[in-house]
């Protein structure tokens, strides 16, 4: 341990009290930082941050030596109300929801990663910190390392955000990853994800989407100042991509990846957000295409900047912590520079609109009668629901009386596609639909 700050060299003579809630796979590396490094903490915040107490549900768990053993309790109130600043690395709604409203209402300041809390009570929290007059940070909590946050709540707070397409869970990208580059099984590829520390406690809430959707309502909220909860995203996870899938994908040029997606639409058929998790072909020349292992990535367009790429570590302990500690030098510097985190940002109050109301482009492969004619019905099919096709790749016989055809279309409503896959599946043409994909990123 090498303090990269002589100790002589900064001494505030402040200190702050710091409880941490916690102390797992993100809550050890925080800790372990916070200590390790406490003069440049005070160097950068002008207080030093002194750990008074941490929370943890076992006493008798073994623990990481960087976790100081006369610093645990099993009294999480006490900690959570004793505290200048309160970093909450529990996870889940309760007690993580009791403990952050009890430590505003003593008057800390609030650091968390919880994603999953903040899309279910993100106002409720807004709202307990806005009372206290303190800071509700929680950069952790999307993306990881990745300052996401910070990017939508202040660094595009002078621009107009008009869309947000992220990879945002570590370990469905890695779980893709491994499947498509060492041939792993679906089950192989999440167990080597939870060793490495990128799944949460409960893998369902990556597999499905459920954690992805989480920080999608988070990006929305931010990026379009209208507040979106769980509820409002639609979500599919990644348990049925098979192998297959995977193979198909290539062969197209293209990676499956599971995507969050934040749209506001402003045009003739629909005004609001749209926001969704699902697995989607990225072609190969994608910038997220190339987002591999548990790295995550977070593409935004907006009207004056353009787009802007985000990318890095958005899942570990370290990585996340070195998060966390951002928001705790902004909170420590605040308590004694003055000034405040931004209130809940909300004014613009759009409707939300459902999947019904996405648009994107599909992949469509047929099983189609290799004879004359057949081609341009299917093509006949998507043009009477209003789809337009970009590209048709003819890759395969099967049998030598039916050929695989792939279908590209250009950006369609689900609702016109939907009616296109239906006429098809009754067209004397198409012996089988074989699959429907999304394809996103131009
Ligand atoms: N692990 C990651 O890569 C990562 C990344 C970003 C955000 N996060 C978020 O950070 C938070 C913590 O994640 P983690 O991976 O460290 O989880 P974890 O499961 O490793 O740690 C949580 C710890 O909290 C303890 N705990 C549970 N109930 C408690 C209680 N009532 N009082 C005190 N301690 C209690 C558990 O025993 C456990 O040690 C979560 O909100 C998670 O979503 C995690
Ligand atoms: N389980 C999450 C951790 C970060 O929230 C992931 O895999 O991305
Ligand atoms: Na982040």
């Amino acid at each position: 341990m090498v303090p990269s700050v002589p100790s002589s060299s900064f001494a505030p003579s402040r200190s702050l009290s710091v409880g941490v809630l916690g102390a797992g796979t993100v809550g050890t590396q925080v800790i372990r930082l916070l200590t390790e490094q406490a003069d440049d903490f005070a160097a950068r915040s002008g207080a030093r941050l002194e750990i008074t107490g941490i929370a943890v549900r076992d006493l008798s768990a073994p623990r990481d030596p960087a976790v100081p053993a006369e610093l645990l309790t099993d009294d999480a109130t006490a900690v959570a109300t004793g505290n200048d600043l309160v970093i909450e690395l529990i996870g889940g709604i309760e007690p993580a929801r009791t403990l952050i409203l009890a430590a505003f209402k003593a008057g800390a300041s609030v650091i968390t990663g919880n994603k999953a809390l903040i899309a279910a009570h993100g106002p409720e929290l807004y709202a307990a910190a806005a009372t206290a007059g303190t800071d509700f940070y929680y950069e952790a909590a999307v993306a990881g390392a990745i300052p996401v946050v910070y990017a939508l709540r202040e660094s595009m707070a002078g621009d107009r955000v008009t869309n947000v397409l992220g990879i945002v869970n570590g370990t469905t990208n890695y779980i893709l990853d491994e499947m498509t580059t060492k041939g792993l099984s679906f089950d192989q590829a999440l167990a080597t994800a939870q060793e490495l520390g990128y799944a949460e406690a409960d893998p369902t809430a990556d597999v499905d989407g459920l954690d992805a959707a989480a920080k999608a309502a988070i990006i929305a909220s931010l990026a379009f100042h209208t507040r979106v909860g769980l509820d409002d995203v639609s979500v599919e996870g990644i348990r049925d991509i098979t192998a297959d899938d995977i193979r198909e994908a290539q062969a197209s040029g293209c990676q499956i990846k599971l995507l969050a997606i934040a749209q506001r639409r402003e045009d003739e058929h629909a005004r609001g957000v749209s926001v969704r998790v699902h697995p989607a072909l990225v072609p190969a020349d994608h910038p997220l295409a190339s987002v591999h292992g548990a790295f995550n990535a977070v593409l935004v367009e907006a009207e004056a900047a353009g787009r802007l790429m985000f990318y890095g570590q958005g899942a570990g302990g370290a990585p996340t912590a070195s998060a966390v500690l951002s928001d705790v030098v902004a909170a420590a510097a605040h308590r004694v520079h003055g000034g405040q985190a931004p209130r809940e940002s909300c004014y613009a109050r759009l409707p939300i609109l459902g999947p019904e109301a996405a648009i994107t482009r599909y992949q469509v492969q047929l099983e189609v009668a290799d004879a004359p004619g057949a081609l341009a019905a299917v093509a006949g099919v998507f043009g009477a629901q209003d789809v337009s096709i970009n590209s048709v790749r003819q890759n395969a016989y099967v049998g030598g009386q039916t050929a695989v055809v792939t279908i590209v279309t250009h950006p369609a409503a689900v609702f016109h596609l939907d009616a296109a896959v239906e006429a098809l599946r009754r067209d004397e043409h198409v012996a089988a639909v074989i699959s429907v994909q999304r394809v996103e990123g131009e």
